[in-house]
């Protein structure tokens, strides 16, 4: 299957293959002090398909921004190879910044005294996207991100949603293949959330881009990624499908119990743990396979003062913290 970008599904879209950095920093920030060195990046190596939505997430100063800056040709790295399609990011940097968009949420590729219909005109000669392509996609990205209303408001007086909904349309002015997505919805309310993800899907699904996502929410993964990187301490923690993580805890279950006072200590079948405990409620960690939900319901139903009970799956924040805690060394 072929994008409308031309690269073929299946192919690889970014290949990255023992990819280090080392930042030399002056100890206590004099130029005569000596020079100690940080390993960003410790020799990650991953594939990206084309057409394919990958996560890349991993606790802070695990390597993200050095890698996904490495990626956008911004940076050099100490070793290592990458490839964008079939270009080296830092050595044909034109020709890759006309291929991959790059939206981080924490800054702006568009200008802030600048109206939102100034900035993509700038942006379509910085690209030098042809007039008749770039008429089309204006169009296409103004109704699908609802652009209309803020054309000619300047960059400053946005909202940040309003913001991060401009920046992605300057990141996909020129049709990349490629998008690289740091953080996009951070900061951004709920619906303005839901709004990013739906047209990312969107993206993928009608015009086949390949979108590398790092972000600090899971919901975010959870609604787009098919695939996780995990990265730590520069080194990759795992790659594998986002199902695949999920299934890691699938079986725990989580059972809340308020009580109308202070609840007495329970004493718990093998199976079951109590993991918190705050004022009148109670938090009890079981495997459904060596203790049946129902024997730990009718074991609390029978203590004074139960007041509610709820079960569930443990959130995908908690899988993914329990996760970091695991292979932090
Ligand atoms: N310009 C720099 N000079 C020196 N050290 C740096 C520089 N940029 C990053 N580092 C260090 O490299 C390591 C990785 O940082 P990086 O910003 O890539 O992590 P990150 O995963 O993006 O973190 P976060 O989630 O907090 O953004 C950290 O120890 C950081 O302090």
């Amino acid at each position: 299957m072929r994008g409308s970008s031309g690269m073929i599904r299946g192919t690889v879209a970014i290949a990255v293959e023992d990819l280090r950095k080392v930042y030399h920093v002056r100890e206590g920030g004099s130029w005569r002090g000596r020079t100690r060195e940080i390993t960003a990046l410790d020799g990650i190596s991953f594939s990206v398909a084309a057409g394919e939505i990958a996560g890349f997430i991993g606790p802070n100063g695990a390597g993200k921004s050095t890698a996904i800056k490495i990626l956008s040709g911004i940076l050099r790295p100490t070793s290592g190879i990458v490839r964008v399609g079939d270009l080296v990011p830092w050595q044909d940097r034109r020709a890759h910044v006309a291929r991959i968009g790059v939206v981080f949420g924490q800054r702006t590729q568009l200008w802030w005294d600048l109206s939102v219909a100034e900035g993509l005109g700038l942006l379509r000669d910085i690209y030098g996207v042809d007039p008749e392509r770039f008429a089309r996609n204006r169009a296409r990205l103004t109704e699908a991100l609802d652009l209309g209303g803020i054309m000619d408001q300047s960059v400053r007086q946005l909202s940040l949603g309003q913001r991060m909904r401009a920046e992605i349309a300057a990141a996909l002015l020129h049709d990349p293949e490629v998008l690289i997505l740091d953080e996009p919805t951070i900061g951004l309310d709920a619906p303005s959330k839901l709004a990013v993800r739906a047209f990312v899907r969107d993206l993928r699904r009608e015009r086949g881009t390949t979108v590398l996502l790092t972000t600090h929410d899971m919901h975010d993964i959870e609604a787009l990624a098919e695939r996780v990187i995990v990265i730590g301490h520069g080194r990759i923690l795992t790659d594998s499908p986002f199902q695949d993580l999920r299934a890691t805890t699938l079986s725990e279950r989580i059972l809340e119990a308020d009580f109308v006072t202070e609840p007495p200590v329970l004493d718990l079948p093998h199976g079951a743990t109590e993991t918190m405990r705050d004022g009148r409620s109670v938090t009890i960690t079981f495997d459904p396979r060596l203790v049946p939900a129902q024997v730990l319901v009718a074991q609390l139903s029978a203590v004074p003062g139960l007041d509610d009970l709820r079960i569930g799956r443990p959130a995908i924040e908690e899988i993914i913290t329990r996760f970091y805690a695991d292979h932090a060394t």
